[in-house]
């Protein structure tokens, strides 16, 4: 009999700006009672949620149960940048110009697969432009690397035939308000969510159909019969198939053990401000959103609702094998990401930065996903590569499709990849990706 026991639960560390801003509009109910379900899936982010959906879809008499073991967006789903990128975006590669162009395509195609499934979500359910709104993004370059880069980058999508527009600094100081950056990139088809208020919203329209259990942590799972048997909370779920949408922490199901990195990264939000209070036009247009040119520099966005403005700045990216980080280097982050925007609007010194969080992403060195039936009856659609509101959401659909025998050519395609290689033992793993990720920093400078 397999049994395995989750001994390392999800700390995020810091309160998420997106969370907080966030309404809830749906009571959070825990796990009481021992139950039976057809399915169960473990984990409320973008691959457990688009799991449910899908499921839902496919086998609409079937009883749903999703266990999630903190509250739906607290965690990183709820605290990302909210890019929903389609076109290539290799965190772990130097830059984002692509070289296999018809892995490439493939790859685009994929992505705007998951693209659309979230327009639905967000046409179904009535999410707000706010909250889903397909306007593009822009890869912002604050010096001659950055522009290099940004300048390989347009070659490769005029290669693939990618539609895009190149933008010179005056369009980037219209834009931002900023004088910091000297170009950009545009490109048309990423659309950019407040995350928070997106999965909420997907939990929400699920909840009829779906039994969505919050505060219930998976402390062991076991087979017994031809049935799996998940204890969580004050109670238990039975289901003959489970889909584990809990991204780097499948490693505590038993699963994928020495071949996934944890690697954080970490955000601030300002305040909000009115455009007046701070006299002209320092931040620019309502909303934009910037990519750095350099993979490795800051993701800076601009939020405007009721005619109150935020903005977001995320950089740094550093490798935690123990899936947690301290408060400390939280604000020591901070401190950072705030001379990194002080830069960008000298005008805004006097603007806080009201929110400082970290958040998890999953990666493995050949930038496959942690996907399969790795028991019988038990599926992951986990390790997103640091993608996952795209590439979560793919493989939460695709992990239904699969465990209901629900063919595509899609899914002959996902499903064919290898699993992610073995990292280095510890603590060479440790040294090897900080120090690699370190200097990768500090090439990017200005564009940090
Ligand atoms: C600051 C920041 C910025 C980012 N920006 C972007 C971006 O712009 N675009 C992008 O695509 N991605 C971005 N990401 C990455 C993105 O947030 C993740 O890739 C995404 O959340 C992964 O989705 P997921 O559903 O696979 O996993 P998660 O969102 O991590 O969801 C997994 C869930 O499983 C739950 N869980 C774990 N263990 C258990 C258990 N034992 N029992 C029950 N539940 C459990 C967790 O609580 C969690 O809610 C960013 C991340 C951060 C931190």
């Amino acid at each position: 009999m397999t049994h395995h026991v989750i001994k390392r639960l999800p700390i995020d560390t810091g309160v998420s700006g997106w969370e907080a801003i966030s309404e809830r509009a749906f009571p959070a109910t825990a796990l009481e009672h021992d139950i039976r379900a057809d399915w169960l899936i473990v984990g409320g982010g973008f691959a457990g949620l688009s799991a449910a959906r899908r499921l839902s879809q496919l086998r609409p008499q079937d009883k749903i149960v999703l266990l999630e073991a903190r509250e739906v967006a607290k965690g990183p789903a709820g605290r990302n940048s909210g890019f929903m990128i389609d076109v290539p975006h290799n965190l772990s590669s130097g830059e984002y110009s692509v070289d296999d162009e018809e892995a490439t395509k493939d790859e685009i195609r994929q992505n705007r697969l998951a693209i659309s499934f979230a327009a639905d979500v967000a046409a179904e359910y009535g999410l707000t432009r706010e909250t889903f709104d397909p306007a593009g993004k822009v890869n912002a370059a604050a010096s001659d690397r950055g522009l290099g880069l940004n300048d390989n980058y347009r070659k490769s999508l005029e290669r693939i035939g990618e539609e895009h527009r190149v933008l010179d600094a005056d369009q980037m100081r219209e834009m931002t308000g900023s004088r910091y950056y000297r170009g950009g990139l545009y490109t048309p088809g990423a659309v950019m969510i407040q995350p928070a208020d997106y999965i909420r919203g997907l939990a929400r329209g699920l909840s009829p159909k779906v039994a969505i259990h919050e505060h219930s942590p998976v402390l062991e799972l076991s087979r017994e019969g031809r049935s799996w048997k998940a204890k969580a909370g004050r109670g238990s779920v039975s289901a003959p198939k489970v889909i584990l949408g809990v991204n780097g922490h499948i490693q505590s199901f038993g699963q994928f053990r020495g071949r996934l990195m944890h690697i954080f990264t970490y955000a601030s939000m300002t305040s909000a401000f009115s455009q007046n209070e701070f006299g002209g036009d320092v931040t620019g247009a309502d909303r934009w959103a910037l990519l750095p040119a350099d993979p490795m520099g800051a993701t800076v966005r601009k939020i405007t609702t009721d005619g109150r403005s935020r903005i977001v700045i995320r950089t740094r990216f550093t490798y935690d094998p123990s899936l947690q980080v301290s408060e400390k280097r939280v604000a020591g982050v901070a401190a950072e990401q705030r001379r990194s925007f002080d830069a960008r609007f000298p005008g805004l010194e006097s603007l806080p930065m009201e929110y400082s969080w970290a958040g998890a992403l999953c990666l493995s060195r050949n930038h496959v996903p942690a996907f399969g039936e790795v028991e019988e009856g038990l599926f992951s659609a986990c390790c997103e590569n640091g993608l996952g509101t795209v590439k979560s959401t793919l493989a939460g659909m695709m992990a239904a499709d699969f465990a209901t025998g629900t063919a595509s050519p899609e899914l002959d395609k996902y499903k064919n990849q290898p699993e992610p290689v073995r990292l280095p033992p510890e603590p060479i793993a440790w040294l090897g990706v900080n120090s690699v990720i370190r200097l990768q920093e500090l090439r990017a400078g200005r564009e940090g």
